[in-house]
């Protein structure tokens, strides 16, 4: 799978997320997008698959501020990420939005730094966990290039815990060539953002990295 990343870029998210629809269609791969949350609902209607970037840990009431889970599936996520590295939780909150994501009937990919916080990310029983070393975010090169040490361990810390949980890596991913290394070292997914976000020609980019799968 290759889940895109729009992070809060001053990209075009339909523009986008129509090319990440017709690269899916066209090649059978799975390519989605989260964009903003304000953007769900514009991405969900060009049929891609739309993930939201974040769930906050509530149910309906009084939360002010808050990401509701129900009203990003009401506006056509069918996924979430949890605890992104610009974005981090409280064990208890992954824990909480991973409940408010089952309830709303979202597919689940929680974030960790490292090996260590795979395998308890793995522990909370999400869809997926993706390792994303922070220093190499946004970098131009791949995690699986510059370390690929910290995909392999955490694909065996979360199969230790959870072999039910797949393992997605991510940072600096921008190519086919990464997307199989990625997939070499174990991971069934990559997680990515400014490789197609600023990207002049992000169609071309995502062939390229579908063509690695
Ligand atoms: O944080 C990321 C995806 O969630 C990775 O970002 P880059 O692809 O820009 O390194």
């Amino acid at each position: 799978m290759i889940l895109v990343n729009l992070k809060a870029y001053p990209c075009d998210p339909v523009e986008i997320a129509e090319a990440c629809a017709t690269v899916a269609d066209d090649t059978g791969a799975r390519v989605a997008v989260a964009p903003q949350a304000a953007h769900l609902s514009a991405v969900a209607d060009t049929g891609v698959e739309t993930w939201a970037q974040h769930v906050s840990p509530v149910e309906h009431g009084s939360h002010t501020g808050s990401t509701l889970a129900e009203a990003v599936a009401d506006a056509g996520a069918t996924g979430t990420l949890i605890n992104h590295s610009e974005n981090r939780l409280k064990l208890a909150d992954i824990d909480a939005s991973l409940a408010a994501a089952g309830r709303a009937g979202l597919e689940t990919v929680v974030c960790a730094n490292n090996p260590a916080q795979s395998g308890a990310a793995a522990a909370l029983g999400p869809d997926a966990v993706a390792v994303e070393p922070p220093e190499l975010i946004g970098g131009d090169v791949s995690v699986a290039t510059a370390d690929p040490a910290i995909v392999e361990d955490s694909v065996a810390a979360v199969e230790a815990v959870d072999a039910d949980v797949d393992l997605f890596c991510g940072a600096g991913v921008s190519t086919g060539e990464d997307v199989t290394a990625a997939g070499e070292l174990g991971a069934t997914g990559v997680l990515l953002a400014s490789g197609v976000a600023k990207a002049d020609d992000p169609e071309a980019v995502l062939r390229d990295l579908v063509s690695g799968l």
